[in-house]
């Protein structure tokens, strides 16, 4: 399954278009709409105050209730978009975030507002191609779940610990960041190959970096791996039900870059937003002088909470291409 994302933040739509999709996958509409409802903005005070039903139009590929096998073309419309609060920002760069590098990418036509391409709107559309992906994955018993690990750095926050420090951080007119841990369970032993392109957590890897603002990835025990010996980073093999499985899963279902038939585990962390009220340095670039930046706009104080669905669905559609390689 290969995907295209278009759209911008500030356009009409968003969407995406879906390639190798099997044909004759019923939509679960109620699950597709149940995905997109755990990533959607303006759910709480933890978010931004943006509002977007972001229902899904199908324009191609499915009839029937059923996808046809042919592209599958999918648009959100956008409809509370505020652009003003981006007028200042062609001319001076938010720190953090792709004003800079994407005016120098398309040579200053890339749409500036709300972010544009490069908005965290974008996982919208991929919420919904990694439901498609998570019900394919469905009918080869694989499940792909994630899940809060760290907030602002505290390690497992429960959800209170969690609201707490994000809000802490948006009375002080900044963000924090975090990590979330994904499980996919049900990968069959012996896909992959140690290869580039081929390796399973360098294709896991090109996904998850797709994702707006994720920094880093790590499997199994991670950079944990750092502070083990050989003796307690090996997994033991043993028989489960006559079946080769390993005792532990420090290495996070991989070796050599193939499955080897536990869970595919990693971690992402993901960079504290980078739209703060904070007054912050920047540079006029017509003037070419430093000045201070004030970033208006609704910004996700943390964008990890609303995320964990986001992390699902990339690692989902990275299962479908592992599943697709041999
Ligand atoms: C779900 C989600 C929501 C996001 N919300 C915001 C936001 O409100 N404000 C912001 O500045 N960045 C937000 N981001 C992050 C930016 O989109 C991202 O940092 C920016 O595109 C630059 O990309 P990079 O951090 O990968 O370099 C969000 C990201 C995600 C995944
Ligand atoms: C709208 C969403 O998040 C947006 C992601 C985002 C960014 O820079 O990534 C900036 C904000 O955009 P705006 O200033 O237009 O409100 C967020 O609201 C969404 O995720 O659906």
């Amino acid at each position: 399954m290969r995907y295209t994302i278009f759209g911008e933040s500030h356009g009409p739509a968003i969407g995406v278009t879906l390639e190798g999709v099997p044909a004759g996958l019923a939509l679960d509409w109620d699950f597709i709409r149940a995905e997109l409802k755990r990533r959607a903005p303006g759910q709480d005070d933890t978010s931004t105050p943006r509002r977007e039903a972001d229902e899904v139009e199908i324009l191609s590929g499915v009839f029937e209730g059923r996808t046809t096998g042919t592209p599958l073309c999918a648009v959100i419309r956008n409809t509370d978009t505020r652009s003003r609060d981006y007028s200042k920002l062609r001319d001076m760069p938010r720190p953090g975030h792709a004003d800079y590098t994407g005016q120098l990418r398309y040579g200053g036509y890339n749409d500036y507002r709300g972010g544009g391409h490069f908005s965290g709107r974008l996982t919208a559309p991929l919420v919904f191609a990694g439901a498609v992906a998570k019900l394919a994955l469905g009918e080869r018993g694989v499940t792909v779940t994630a899940r809060v690990s760290n907030i602002g750095g505290i390690s497992e926050p429960t959800p209170e610990q969690a609201r707490a420090r994000i809000l802490e951080a948006k009375r002080e007119g900044d963000s924090v960041g975090g990590c979330v841990r994904c499980t996919v369970e049900g990968m069959p032993a012996g896909r992959g190959a140690p290869d580039f392109g081929c390796n399973v957590e360098g294709i896991f890897s090109q996904y998850l970096f797709a994702i707006p603002a994720v920094k880093g990835i790590a499997f199994g025990a991670g950079f944990g791996f750092a502070a083990m010996q050989g003796s307690e980073a090996n997994d033991p093999f043993c028989l489960e039900g006559g079946a080769v499985r390993t005792a532990t899963n420090h290495t996070g279902g991989v070796n050599g870059g193939i499955t080897n038939g536990m869970p595919v585990e990693f971690e992402v962390v993901f960079r504290p937003t980078p739209s703060i009220s904070k007054p912050q340095r920047t540079v006029s670039l017509s003037a070419m002088e430093e000045r201070e930046l004030v970033v208006e706009g609704r910004h996700d104080p943390c964008v990890v909470l609303r995320a964990v669905p986001v992390v699902e669905a990339a690692a989902a559609l990275a299962a479908c291409q592992v599943l697709g390689l041999d």
